[in-house]
């Protein structure tokens, strides 16, 4: 019986400790801890996402104010929003939504929020504490997608170490902090990606499979050892013939779900970890403010 890895079951049990965290951190600190998303353009996607990020921050205890900047803003003028906001006392974390505009380069953004405030875990000081982490030890920071996956693995007793781990995608923000993670937990890891020259023969070994490409079916069932645990980050959508829109990952889920022994479902699996990760981290970030 193929077991899906839902994750309501395991933010129902977050959400406890996120608001007693959240309380605590608010009461030590007289106010809320807060999070400020910064959101260029107007990408739809990224408008949902970031309304679900505010959504959960007002159920939990988190402040949460959203910095919109039109499509057209300069590299400059982004950076010196960031600058403010770093130099804001009552900002504990803040996030750049991805993706942005072509006219910025997000690496440079992603490095001017302070080390303090970066919530996302997607700076260079955070990609390096990530990747020299004590061997076997838990990531508590990091990117927030792969911590999610690691957070739902754990709830549902899916233990990763000497397994055969395989990764497709090779994002900084998904597949490279997912290896450091199943790396740092004793899975056995390979990253395939679209230079990859049989992504099939890497696939059907592999006891955990972590697809994270953004192209709809890419993993069918012949590429699935049976048995295997199936991670869908993709988060494709389209419009069918008779104009119905979907949402669909990068796993054909319909036949490869009969022979996984477990799988995340799109919706309702990685993406909502996601939030609760960013929450997990701002919380966290505002303690260490309350601390000081
Ligand atoms: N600064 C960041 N930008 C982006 C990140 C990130 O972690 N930090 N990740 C993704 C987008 N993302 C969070 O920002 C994200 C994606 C999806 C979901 C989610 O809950 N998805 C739902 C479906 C929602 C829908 O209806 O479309 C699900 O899977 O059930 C949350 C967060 C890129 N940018």
């Amino acid at each position: 019986m193929t077991v899906i890895l839902k994750a309501k079951p395991v933010i129902e049990s977050l959400t406890t400790s996120l608001t007693a965290d959240a309380a605590h951190v608010t009461a030590t600190l007289g106010r809320k801890p807060h999070l400020t998303v910064v959101l260029v353009g107007d990408d739809p996607a990224s408008a949902i996402y970031v309304r679900n990020k505010q959504r959960r921050a007002e159920e939990v205890g988190v402040q949460s104010e959203t910095i919109r900047l039109n499509a057209d803003v300069s590299q400059a003028e982004v950076v010196a929003k960031v600058q403010q906001l770093n130099a804001d006392p009552a900002v504990d974390g803040i996030i750049v939504q991805l993706p942005l505009p072509n006219q910025i380069d997000a690496d440079v953004i992603i490095n001017t929020i302070a080390d303090a405030k970066d919530v996302d875990g997607f700076t260079l000081a955070a990609t390096g504490r990530l990747w020299t982490l004590p061997k076997n030890s838990q990531a508590t920071v990091g990117p927030c997608t792969p911590l999610g996956i690691m957070a739902l693995l754990d709830y549902y007793g899916i233990d990763v170490a000497g397994k055969n781990a395989v990764i497709v995608g090779r994002s900084n923000i998904v597949g490279k902090p997912m290896a450091a993670m199943l790396l740092n937990r004793g899975a056995t890891v390979t990253i395939a990606h679209s230079q990859t020259t049989d992504l099939k023969a890497a696939t059907q070994t592999a006891d955990i499979i972590v697809a994270a490409t953004g192209r709809r079916n890419l993993i069918t069932a012949d590429m699935v050892k049976p048995g295997a645990t199936i991670i869908d980050v993709g988060m494709n959508r389209y419009v069918d013939a008779a104009g119905k829109k979907h949402l669909t990952g990068d796993v054909d889920y319909a036949n490869v779900a009969p022979i996984a022994g477990a799988i995340t479902p799109v919706p309702g699996g990685v993406g909502p970890m996601t939030v609760n990760m960013l929450l997990k981290q701002t919380i966290a970030a505002a303690a260490r403010t309350a601390a000081e």
